[in-house]
């Protein structure tokens, strides 16, 4: 059976007071606190960048998982390392040169991941397999929380568990989009060992956190 780690996207949480929300899911249960970085331009939507990441660092001693859906990424990696990001995911559609940005990211001392959208296939990880310590899978089409889970992305998982498990490396596979206390054992069984969650983490208010983060995380032999 394998450790499943939550991290529950910020993304659903109460913008007015994020400092208060994140000690909420650290106290409840989170492993991961999971950031959303947002740029109206690589997605339709927008969020926040390294000033509101270095203000909410204090907040809790759980590893930043921040996933950039902003294009380009290469002048704004040092930064998201000085606010305090423990593991920064990119995405290979948001720039041409995957290899340089995922060395770069090492280099200024956070883990390297890669995010998938739901058309990009699990073989575009390949050439880089070595080079991360994440695999995102998209689950939704990012920019918006509450959507609804993307099938298909089930047999993308099953891909990246046997490419992960030739590596022999411990690299987390992690997906997000409509993950609940239905789809997340399916993407548990599939070979998941994290996953993203927020619009199921964050109802009902802090109250219902535990709960919520305990539903994530059957017992599911894998
Ligand atoms: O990256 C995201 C959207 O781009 C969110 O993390 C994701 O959609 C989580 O929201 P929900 O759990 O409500 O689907």
């Amino acid at each position: 059976m394998r450790d499943i780690l939550i991290s529950p996207s910020i993304l659903s949480a109460d913008f007015a007071c994020l400092g208060e929300e994140i000690r909420a899911i650290d106290h409840a249960g989170a492993d991961m606190i999971h950031i959303d970085v947002m740029d109206g331009h690589f997605v339709p939507n927008l969020t926040f960048g390294p000033p509101v990441i270095e203000k909410l660092r204090p907040h809790t001693k759980k590893p930043f998982d921040v996933h950039l859906m902003i294009a380009p990424v290469d002048p704004f990696i040092h930064a998201f390392a000085k606010a305090g990001a423990d593991i920064l995911t990119v995405h290979p559609e948001a720039g041409a040169h995957l290899h340089r940005t995922l060395q770069a990211i090492r280099a200024a001392g956070m883990k390297p991941g890669v995010a998938l959208n739901p058309a990009t296939p699990a073989s575009i990880i390949e050439p880089v397999i070595d080079d991360i310590d994440l695999v995102l899978v998209m689950s939704v089409n990012p920019g918006f929380g509450g959507q609804a889970f993307i099938e298909s992305q089930l047999r993308k998982v099953e891909q990246l568990r046997q490419m992960i498990d030739r590596t022999g490396r411990d690299i987390i596979l992690e997906i997000d989009g409509g993950l609940n206390a239905e789809t997340s054992p399916r993407a548990i069984s599939a070979g998941v060992t994290a996953i993203v969650a927020g619009s199921a983490v964050f109802k009902g208010g802090p109250t219902a956190y535990a709960d919520n983060i305990r539903a994530l995380r059957p017992s599911v032999h894998a």
